[in-house]
């Protein structure tokens, strides 16, 4: 037994002379919710393709349920991959196209449609044939066909990309339904880091193929805490000011003279203020509020256009 989902090492695709993914390590948990996160182009749909046999890797290992080489095909059953919408038949019901889809792949068992329908919130689409559908039901629909062969792991590519803020409310809380009840582990792609958040437990994030950074969604949110950043010549006598004049304990000393504040967040000219009557040489102030994407922009080094 494995507590070890999904384990990639050194998982490489080449595309002529193009790195599509670079050496990718990654680590999903059981019962973890994985935001992989990147830019359009960064590899994301590249690595979920390898991993779910959609593709071959040019080198690399993957393990899956700790499970690897011949071993990895008997452990994809237990796996439900959504990559892009799947293609359903317009003039179908919802019911119809997962009939269809249920004989093709032999999954028995005439209930597993009715009982995926509810688990997305589809049951009640009745006559209502595919291209009358909104894109957030067809996302679900194409969720539902992914949960067919009830997966105990769920690899989703951008599910949430185009919907409306409701539709991606819908879709985060079916997803956290499934990983609550179900315990189902589940790695999901997105280029917008603030879609993911409320939902993923851990994220890695990838530029270029690569791998830049696996973090808890608990040490992001601490990394993307709202504060006030002060830049001064001597941190520990700004840390003894602060303390002594304002009652600031929640701060933090960062490399580059810089203190962190967690406190007063609304009124940076009294922190300013008490930092310059303490005889403390002060740089720079700045407010900065809570943004993940900011974040994510400055470790792969701001906007860059395609
Ligand atoms: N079949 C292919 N042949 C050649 N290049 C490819 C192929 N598939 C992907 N690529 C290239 O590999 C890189 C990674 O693509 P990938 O689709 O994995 O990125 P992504 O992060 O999923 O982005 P998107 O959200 O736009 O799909 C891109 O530069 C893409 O052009």
């Amino acid at each position: 037994m494995t507590d070890t989902v999904l384990a990639t090492k050194g998982l490489t695709k080449r595309y002529g002379n193009h790195l599509a993914a670079d050496r990718v390590e990654l680590t999903v948990g059981k019962g973890q919710i994985y935001g992989l996160v990147g830019r359009n182009g960064a590899g994301k749909t590249t690595i979920i393709r390898m991993v779910s046999a959609q593709t071959v890797p040019t080198a690399g290992e993957i393990f899956l349920f700790g499970a690897t080489g011949k071993e990895l095909s008997r452990m994809r059953a237990r796996t439900g991959v959504m990559v892009e919408t799947p293609s359903f038949y317009p003039y179908l019901t919802a019911r119809q196209n997962l009939e269809y889809y249920r004989i093709q792949r032999g999954v028995p068992g005439k209930g597993t449609v009715d009982q995926v329908l509810e688990e997305v919130d589809l049951a009640d689409t009745g006559k209502k044939t595919f291209k009358n559908f909104s894109l957030g039901m067809k996302q679900r629909l194409g969720l539902a066909l992914a949960l067919m062969n009830r997966p105990d792991f769920l690899l989703l590519d951008e599910p949430i990309n185009g919907l409306d803020p409701e539709g991606i409310v819908e879709f985060r809380n079916l997803l956290l339904k499934l990983n609550r009840e179900r315990q189902t582990t589940i790695l999901i792609s997105s280029h917008i880091l603030p879609e993911l958040a409320n939902l993923a437990t851990c994220y890695g994030f990838i530029d270029n193929g690569v791998m830049l950074e696996q973090i808890s969604a608990q040490a992001l949110e601490e990394k993307c805490r709202a504060c006030i950043e002060a830049r001064v010549d001597d941190p520990s006598a700004a840390a003894l000011v602060l303390e002594q004049r304002l009652n600031i304990r929640d701060y933090e000393v960062l490399p580059g003279n810089l203190l962190r504040l967690y406190q007063e967040l609304d009124r940076p000219q009294a922190v300013a203020k008490a930092l310059v009557e303490g005889g403390v040489g002060l740089l720079s102030i700045e407010s900065r509020g809570a943004n993940l994407e900011d974040y994510f922009l400055s470790m792969i080094g701001g906007v860059r256009h395609a």
